[in-house]
């Protein structure tokens, strides 16, 4: 656990795939800056994210629709950093890039909805995540499977206060919020364009906007 000693305001970091960028992650996003009173909320595209199927849109596209989604919005921020590496993008790579951008002075919290968290022990060398960031984990509506022993476990001994985390270090910590969530989907979006339906007002107008434009989820 690393100390924080400098005041500066902690930076989000929220990852996914974003194919396409919803509601459901924008109000996270923006709940969680408000809530923790963050200096940023970064929201990473995942080039090729390790447990899912290749997202349909290609990473440029996906990343353009974050960037149309944040535009003008304080506090959130499009970061493209993972669509410049190759291979998979394991978390783990992108907590040691960005350390190495910030310095090891400022709290990370690395945001997730509980049906991420419920797989975290297959993640790539996951147990170091809190090495370089603390986990912010969410819940998110939907039914969701009990956590494993392991997972239970390591929650137990690491989870903290969000004043307690936010007083005193920089990484190693868990924190578990409740938000409202939003019963959205970049699936459910994907379906509904696959019908020829309509998914307005569960994503960005903007968003749409490059949707139509590229003809993407048809
Ligand atoms: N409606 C939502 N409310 C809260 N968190 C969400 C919501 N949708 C996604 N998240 C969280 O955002 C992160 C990235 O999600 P992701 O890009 O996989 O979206 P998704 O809607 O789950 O996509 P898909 O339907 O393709 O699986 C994950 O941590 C996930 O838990
Ligand atoms: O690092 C890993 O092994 C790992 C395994 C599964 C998911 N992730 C990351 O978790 C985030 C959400 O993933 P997903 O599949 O729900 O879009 C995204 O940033 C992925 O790169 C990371």
């Amino acid at each position: 656990m690393q100390n924080n000693p400098s005041n500066v305001k902690p930076i989000g970091l929220l990852g996914g795939t974003f194919d396409p960028i919803h509601h459901g992650h924008l109000r996270l996003a923006l709940e969680l800056y408000e809530r923790l009173e963050l200096a940023e909320v970064r929201l990473l595209p995942a080039a090729s994210p390790p447990h899912k199927n290749q997202p349909m849109a290609d990473g440029q596209l996906r990343l353009a629709m974050v960037q149309a989604a944040v535009a003008g919005v304080t506090g959130l921020v499009a970061d493209g950093r993972e669509l410049k590496r190759t291979g998979r993008s394991y978390t783990i790579d992108t907590l040691i890039d960005v350390r190495n951008e910030i310095g090891t002075e400022q709290a990370l919290y690395l945001m997730m909805g509980m049906d991420a968290f419920m797989n975290l022990n297959t993640w790539h060398r996951w147990r170091e995540l809190l090495d370089f960031a603390h986990l912010l984990v969410v819940r998110r509506p939907g039914a969701l499977q009990p956590l494993s022993h392991e997972l239970q476990e390591w929650f137990r001994a690491h989870q903290a206060h969000p004043d307690e985390a936010k007083a005193h270090c920089a990484t190693g910590t868990i924190l578990s919020i409740d938000i409202p969530g939003l019963m959205i989907s970049s699936t459910q979006i994907r379906a509904l364009l696959a019908e020829g339906k309509n998914p307005r007002y569960l994503l960005p107008s903007s968003v749409l906007d490059l949707i139509e434009q590229y003809q993407l989820y048809r």
